[in-house]
């Protein structure tokens, strides 16, 4: 199964609207993936957050628009990567959003845990409280979101809802790029699971994004990583490795059920 990971820098001085024309031309360019990946707050850009209100939309905004457009024309599973969806209250979230071969919208993840560490997610967003993990043709899938690869609790519960592929778009920076690398790994061993992460590039407000955009396989290699500049990464998985794998080394069958039973 081919997929391309879609590394996209948003820069202050393009619009929202100049960026979705260009990163359209480059979906559109993509030949032979069956999934295409995105990284989060891409069209808006992570760290703008004074224009989050503006650039704020719905499931039916000129973001997943476009995407929805390109996924059905291509015939692909389109991971768009997140967008500040705007609710009807008024209330605003970090939307991670999977489009299906036509169009339509598979899989919806509201971002969990808000960011709040140099950055003013976490006091402009509102956190979701649904965790899905969606039947696909090619295995059990669910999308998180960036700053989600630090909470352990989130992918064990995870992986006891079947999660086998885990989607994570991120806008995370240079400055951590080693912790990057080592969760991204460490989740995929600890839960035999693939984990496709694609992350942002560039720099936007003067913070320097980290690429390096990496699929790790169900046994911890990493079986693809990008550099650090804009990029399309490709990558071929076989989603039946992950029973492979799991059947050659059982871990997940030794866990115990609870932790907090063991006595002190
Ligand atoms: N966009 C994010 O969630 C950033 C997370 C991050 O920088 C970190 O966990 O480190």
């Amino acid at each position: 199964m081919k997929i391309a990971l879609v590394q996209v820098a948003s820069p202050d001085s393009e619009t929202r609207e100049e960026r979705i024309d260009r990163v359209e031309a480059t979906l559109r360019d993509i030949k032979g993936a069956e999934l295409i990946v995105l990284p989060e707050l891409w069209s808006a850009g992570y760290f703008h957050f004074d224009e989050y209100q503006a650039l704020a939309e719905t499931l039916t905004g000129p973001t997943v628009s476009m995407c929805a457009r390109v996924a059905a024309d291509l015939g692909v599973h389109l991971h768009l990567g997140s967008i500040i969806e705007a609710h009807e209250d008024g209330r605003l979230s970090n939307t991670s959003i999977l489009l299906g071969p036509d169009g339509s919208v598979v899989h919806t993840y509201r971002k969990v845990h808000v960011f709040g560490y140099k950055s003013k997610e976490a006091s402009l967003l509102t956190a979701g409280s649904s965790l899905p993990v969606v039947q696909l043709p090619f295995g059990a899938v669910a999308g998180i979101t960036c700053y989600d690869l630090r909470f352990p609790g989130l992918w064990m519960e995870l992986s006891t809802r079947g999660a086998e592929i885990v989607i994570v778009p991120a806008a995370w920076p240079a400055a951590r790029r080693e912790h990057w690398r080592l969760l991204t790994t460490a989740r995929a061993v600890e839960h035999q699971i693939f984990v496709i992460a694609c992350n942002a590039a560039g720099s936007q407000e003067g913070a320097e994004l980290g690429g390096h955009s990496r699929v790790v396989d169900p046994a911890g290699k990493v079986i693809a990583e990008a550099d650090s500049g804009e990029a399309v990464l490709m990558v071929d998985i076989d989603p039946q490795q992950v029973n492979a794998v799991r059947t050659e080394f059982p871990v997940i069958g030794d866990r115990l059920a609870a932790y907090d039973t063991l006595t002190v």
